[in-house]
């Protein structure tokens, strides 16, 4: 498979669920680490964490040897970060808070060069291994999957048009902004968000695009694959660090 190939996206295509884990800690050594994990992707966040087009650049260098695909969370649908972390060379983007079908077509088109959108042009980026991949800007399209996020009651009445634009591979349902959205601020796992969130995950997977979602709750991850989510986010660097230190410390402190 050559290094164009986006490994996630095919195994999306051939029907394997995607495990992944949220990675915020904005460092090449703990996303190396994590890597090697056994996830199928890491989401590298830039929308709530410190990670700037550097950081996400160098930790794209830094799992260039293990099995895990990054997925590249941009801080908002602004077409300039997206253009530059395209060329950084991820290949799969996830976009906030996307709340119309005319929204979602901008940020796909973020992600296109002409005459399919606006990504600007460079000749030789790292995403084309500084003119290593002689046919990049023809192949890249095709490689590249959008992840659009569904976090408000909004983009809940809008999902269909949303799920139905073009170039919109994956919709992604945040269930922090979503549950803030619907009134349940922090009650994320409440009952009743699970409901709405199951009941989209049904709603995007009828539009015939694939769901995903970030729980770290292990229960509730498994009810939403049964549910149908197919790219599934199941923890966070942060929070496993968090959460296991704690457990250490009690451990001999207790
Ligand atoms: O709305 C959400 O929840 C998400 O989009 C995920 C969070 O932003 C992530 O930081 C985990 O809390």
């Amino acid at each position: 498979m050559d290094v164009l190939t986006n490994r996630f996206k095919a195994a999306l295509k051939a029907d394997r669920q995607q495990i992944g884990l949220w990675c915020s800690l904005a460092s090449p050594i703990s996303t190396e680490i994590v890597a090697g994990s056994g996830f199928d992707w890491l989401l590298l966040d830039m929308e709530h964490s410190a990670n700037d087009l550097r950081d996400i650049y160098g930790q794209l260098q830094a799992i260039m040897e293990g099995e895990a695909h990054a997925m590249v969370r941009v801080p908002s649908d602004e077409p300039i970060t997206i253009k530059r972390i395209l060329d950084t060379g991820a290949q799969s983007l996830m976009i906030p808070n996307i709340d119309d079908a005319e929204q979602a077509r901008r940020a796909v088109a973020a992600t296109r060069y002409a005459p399919r959108g606006v990504r600007g042009f460079s000749q030789a980026p790292r995403a084309a291994r500084f003119g290593r991949i002689p046919d990049y800007h023809a192949r890249c399209e095709s490689e590249i999957f959008v992840a659009v996020q569904i976090e408000s009651r909004r983009a809940l009445d809008n999902l269909e048009e949303i799920a139905g634009v073009e170039g919109v591979d994956g919709v992604f349902i945040g269930p922090g902004d979503l549950s803030t959205s619907l009134a349940y601020l922090g009650q994320q796992n409440h009952p009743e968000v699970v409901a709405i969130i199951e009941e989209t995950v049904a709603r995007i997977t009828r539009t015939g695009k694939l769901a995903g979602i970030l729980t770290a709750n292990e229960d509730l991850a498994r009810r939403y694959i049964a549910a149908g989510t197919r790219f599934t986010a199941v923890g966070s660097d942060m929070g496993v660090l968090a959460r296991q230190t704690e457990a250490l410390a009690a451990r001999f402190k207790g």
